[in-house]
Formats: structure tokens, sequence, C-alpha cells
């Protein structure tokens, strides 16, 4: 494509734009702009297609941060399954890395994984194994390893008011409905609403091969999963740039990673550009994401090293007290909206990391340029994130969650070293250490999150007219706004 003799990568005509040419003088985020709508022949939402244009594999825009109370296996498999991607914590040791990609590699691409206990096991067992993942059932199974059998299965409610001591053989009902595998996803449905469950066990023949809900069998409908090559489940993971970075890369990708994501607070530092070229010089095809900057001179110096997307961020994240504590930072709107032209000028794509905390975030992040958002903290109070559960005394449920600069990251981080190097590298913190983040009782489990903001992006296309990510962006009109009229925007559980 050429404009004016000069070379544009696809896509790149027009790009996003404010109302009546007002570019304001000052740097935004995203709570200041406002899409408006614009003419649209995209007749319904069901029209738009959120395969992301940075081609690593993602149906929908969305990545889970590599953040260790939040990015672990369960979340790495369910959010795939839906079309996304989660990024495993540059902190997990190689071998442990290896172990979780090759289990989500082996994860069904349809039907989630069980959770499986013998008859013999306990209520309190199950219950504390139940709120690991979002679909409600504990299968009880007979068999070892991967070829077991369903004879039971257990609720939530069949447990209340049970002695934590029983065996699940006692409370369980048996001669569960099971669903063969590949049967029809709305037939699914309505076989499960007609018996009345939300879950069932799959079965090939006898044999467990996953879980299947309602809303499950409808979202296998409306989602495409993320897999790579072979049809695996896709996988990333994160690389520091201290220490022997060629090497760890080589590693992870030996362990079959299929996105590598050089991660580091400060990305425009020589020591990131050195970390960003060994990388690339051992990745081959496998994509390589750098970060985070927030100048268009960052982003190419990234992208002149060997960066496939440069993850652009500097301090909008729930968990971060960079800007406090040094005053450095951006902006997140305008920090992607710059790093995103620059990096479409050479043919390259940006993810927007950190600072969502509604659709409309991810909406107005892909309006401003970027190809994919990474959410951490609002996917931190999941049943799927890695830390455990914990009730509040109230019956309120949340999560721990922290930051990779704080001092308790920082702490497992330099575990290796010396007392007195962790000691002083515990000074630079530059997280919190400890935070609740609740579960939406309404929407516990992050695939309840990932329908909102999928129905929100989509939402927001049909508003601008647009059937791409790409077309999004060409086609966005931004407003500036005051706080009372971002106030205007939210929604009113009471009256005034
Ligand atoms: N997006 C964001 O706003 C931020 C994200 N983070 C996240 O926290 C985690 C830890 O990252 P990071 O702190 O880079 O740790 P790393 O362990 O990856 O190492 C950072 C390296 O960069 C050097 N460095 C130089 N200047 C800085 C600086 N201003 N801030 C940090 N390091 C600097 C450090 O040396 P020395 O220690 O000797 O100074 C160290 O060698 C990552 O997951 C990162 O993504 C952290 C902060 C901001
Ligand atoms: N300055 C810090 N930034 C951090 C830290 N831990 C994570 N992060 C960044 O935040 C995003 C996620 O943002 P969120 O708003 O969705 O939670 C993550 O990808 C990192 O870039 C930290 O300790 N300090
Ligand atoms: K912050």
């Amino acid at each position: 494509m050429r404009t004016g003799g000069r070379a544009v990568p696809c896509g790149t005509l027009g790009g996003m734009r404010f109302l009546n040419g007002q570019r304001p003088a000052t740097d935004l985020t995203y709570a200041d702009v406002f899409m408006v709508p614009g003419h649209s022949t995209v007749g319904s939402r069901l029209e738009v297609d959120l395969t992301t244009p940075d081609r690593v594999g993602t149906t929908i825009p969305v990545v889970v941060a590599n953040m260790t109370a939040i990015s672990g296996r369960r979340m790495a498999e369910t959010i795939a399954r839906r079309g996304g991607l989660a990024v495993l914590p540059q902190d997990i040791p190689v071998d442990v890395v290896a172990e979780v990609v090759s289990w989500v590699h082996a994860r069904h691409p349809v039907y989630d994984t069980a959770i499986t206990l013998a008859p013999s096991s306990t209520v309190g067992e199950a219950l504390s194994l139940m709120t690991k993942r979002a679909h409600g059932i504990v299968v009880v199974v007979e068999g070892r390893g991967e070829d077991v059998v369903p004879v039971g299965v257990v609720t939530d409610g069949a447990c209340r008011g049970v002695d934590r001591f029983s065996q699940l053989s006692q409370v369980m009902a048996e001669h569960p409905l099971t669903v063969p595998a590949g049967t029809d996803l709305p037939k699914v449905f309505d076989v499960l609403s007609g018996e009345r469950v939300s879950a069932a066990p799959v079965v090939e023949g006898d044999r467990l091969v996953g879980v299947v809900t309602r809303k499950g069998a409808l979202r296998s409908t409306l989602y495409t999963p993320a897999v790579n090559g072979e049809g695996q489940l896709l996988t990333s993971a994160a690389v520091g740039i201290n220490g022997d970075v060629a090497g760890k890369a080589t590693a992870l990708l030996a362990a079959g990673v299929d996105v590598l994501v050089v991660d580091t607070a400060h990305g425009h530092q020589e020591k990131a550009v050195e970390a960003v070229r060994a990388v690339r010089s051992v990745a081959g095809s496998v994509p390589v994401v750098a970060g985070n900057v927030v100048t268009a001179e960052g982003t190419r110096d990234l992208v002149e090293a060997g960066a496939d997307v440069v993850k652009v961020g500097v301090g909008p994240g729930a968990m971060c007290t960079t800007r406090m504590m040094t005053g450095v930072g951006r902006p997140q709107f305008s920090a992607v909206e710059e790093c995103a032209a620059e990096a479409r000028r050479l043919g390259k794509h940006v993810w927007a990391d950190g600072g969502v905390r509604h659709p409309r975030d991810v909406a107005l992040a892909l309006a401003a340029g970027a190809a994919n958002v990474m959410v951490g903290s609002w996917f931190a109070g999941t049943y799927e994130s890695a830390g455990d559960i914990h009730d509040d005394g109230s019956g309120r449920l949340y999560k721990e969650s922290f930051g990779m600069a704080s001092a308790r990251a920082v702490k497992a981080r330099t575990a290796q070293q010396s007392g007195f190097e962790r000691a002083r590298a515990g000074l630079f913190e530059e997280g919190i250490s400890s935070s609740r983040m609740y579960l939406d009782p309404a929407r516990p489990g992050v695939e309840d999150l990932v329908d909102g903001i999928v129905a929100g992006v989509r939402s927001s296309c049909t508003y601008a007219g647009a059937r791409t990510i790409d077309e999004l962006h060409e086609r966005a009109v931004l407003g500036v706004q005051s706080a009372a009229g971002y106030d205007e925007g939210r929604p009113l559980p009471t009256s005034w």
C-alpha cells in the first residue's frame, strides 16, 4: 500500500483521529477519552472478527500479564481456550515452565479440565479444589492417571452442611449425566438445560476427557481457541534481562513456549535492547515481544533490536508504584497511541500493558492502535488466577495479588543471591506487596470477565463501523472528556 510515494504497512491508512481535529496538548489516559459513534455498515456485533493483527495466534485481544499471583497453568489453559494468551512470569524456574507448557499443550481445546477425586476422598478435599475452577463440580472417578472413568459428580451444594471428613461416595450423585466427546455444542446446551445441570463430565467411550458447562458450550460456539501450528493451546513465557538471556530463551523454546516476552520495567535501557537482540538471535520464527516503553524512540530501538511486538506502559498498573516513587511514566492512552504509530510505521505492533479496569479500556487501547491488550490485576480476582482463595470473614471471597517489582516479588526473584544483595535489591521496590482482589459473585471466573471484554469491544467496533481491530483503529474518532463526563457514563446501582 502506498500513500504519497511512502510505503505504509497495511492497515495504517488514516488511523484514529480526534473529534473536530482537536488534538489536546496534554497526554491522556483511558478515563480522559471517549469514542463517538460513526456511520456503520456492520449490522451485527457477531460480524466483528477480533483476531489480533500481531499474528501471535490470539483470536481475541486479551493477554494475561506475567504476574506470579495471576498467570499460572489454569489461567493459561482457560484463556487460550477462549482465544487469548497468558504469559508465565520470568520468576518461574524453566523446568516448571516446561512442565506447565506441556500440560497446557495437552489440554482439550473445547472441554475444560476436570477436577477429579476418588470415591474415598473427603468433602473437605472437594471443597478446597472446587474453587480452583469456575465449572463448579468435582468428578468422582475410578482408575488412574489419564485413564479414569467417572462414577459420580459432587457439587458445592451437595457438600454444604456435610461433615468435611465424609467420603465423596456418600454425597456424590451417582451415574451422572455424561456427554460424549464431539456432541454438537447447541445440543449439549439443550441437554444440560433440559436436565437442569450446569456442568457434566465429557467422555470418550467410558473414559473422562473433560467437563462441559452450559455456558462453556455456548462460549465454544462464539470463541476460537488460540492454538499453535500443532493445534495445541497457545503458551507464552517471560524472560528477564539479567544473566544468560539467550540461554534462558533457548531453554524456554526447547520447552515448547510459543511466544517469548522480554520483560523489564525500563525497556529503553541498553541492557534490555541487548537482551532483545539475544532473544531474537535464538527465537527463529517464534514471536518476540519486548518492553516496557512509552515513547516512539523506545519502540524504535526495541523493534530494531528484533522485537515483533513492543509492550507499552510505564506506571499504569494497579500494583505499580513507579509513578509515585519516581515521577516517571506516561498516561497510557497517549503512550499507546504514540508507540503504536511508530510500530506500525515499522511494520510491527504494540501491546497495551496495564491500567485496564473496564472493557472500555480495552476498546480504547485498540482504538489508539494496540494490537493486543495485557490485563493483570483485574484477572487476579478470579477462580483461575494462580493465588489461593480466602474468605474475608463476611463470606466475600478474595485472592491476594502483588506487584512484580514489590519487595515480596523481588525477595522471591533474588532467592539465589546473598542476604546482602537481596536486602539491597529490596530497597528498590516499585510495587505493592499485598492487595485484596475480590471475586465478583456474578462474574467469578476469568471467562466471565472475558465475555464482558469481548462483548464490549465487539460493540465498540460496530459503533465505529469496524469489522476488525485494524479497522477500529482506522475509523475511531476520539474526544476528550471532563471528570464529570466520565462520571456520567457510569451506571447507577441505586437512586440519587
Ligand atoms: N510496566 C511497568 O510500569 C513496570 C513493570 N515492572 C515489572 O516488574 C518486574 C521487575 O522488573 P525490573 O524491575 O525491571 O527487574 P529485573 O529483575 O527484570 O531487572 C531490571 C534490571 O534493570 C536495571 N535497571 C536500571 N534502571 C532500572 C529501573 N529504573 N527500574 C528497574 N530496573 C532498572 C536493574 O539494575 P539495578 O537493580 O541494579 O538498578 C536490573 O539489572 C517485571 O515483571 C516488570 O515488568 C516493574 C516496574 C514498572
Ligand atoms: N511498576 C510496577 N508495575 C508492575 C508491577 N507488577 C506488574 N506491573 C505492571 O503492571 C502490568 C499489569 O497491569 P494491571 O493494571 O492490569 O495490573 C504488568 O503487565 C506490568 O507491566 C510492579 O510491581 N510495579
Ligand atoms: K499505578
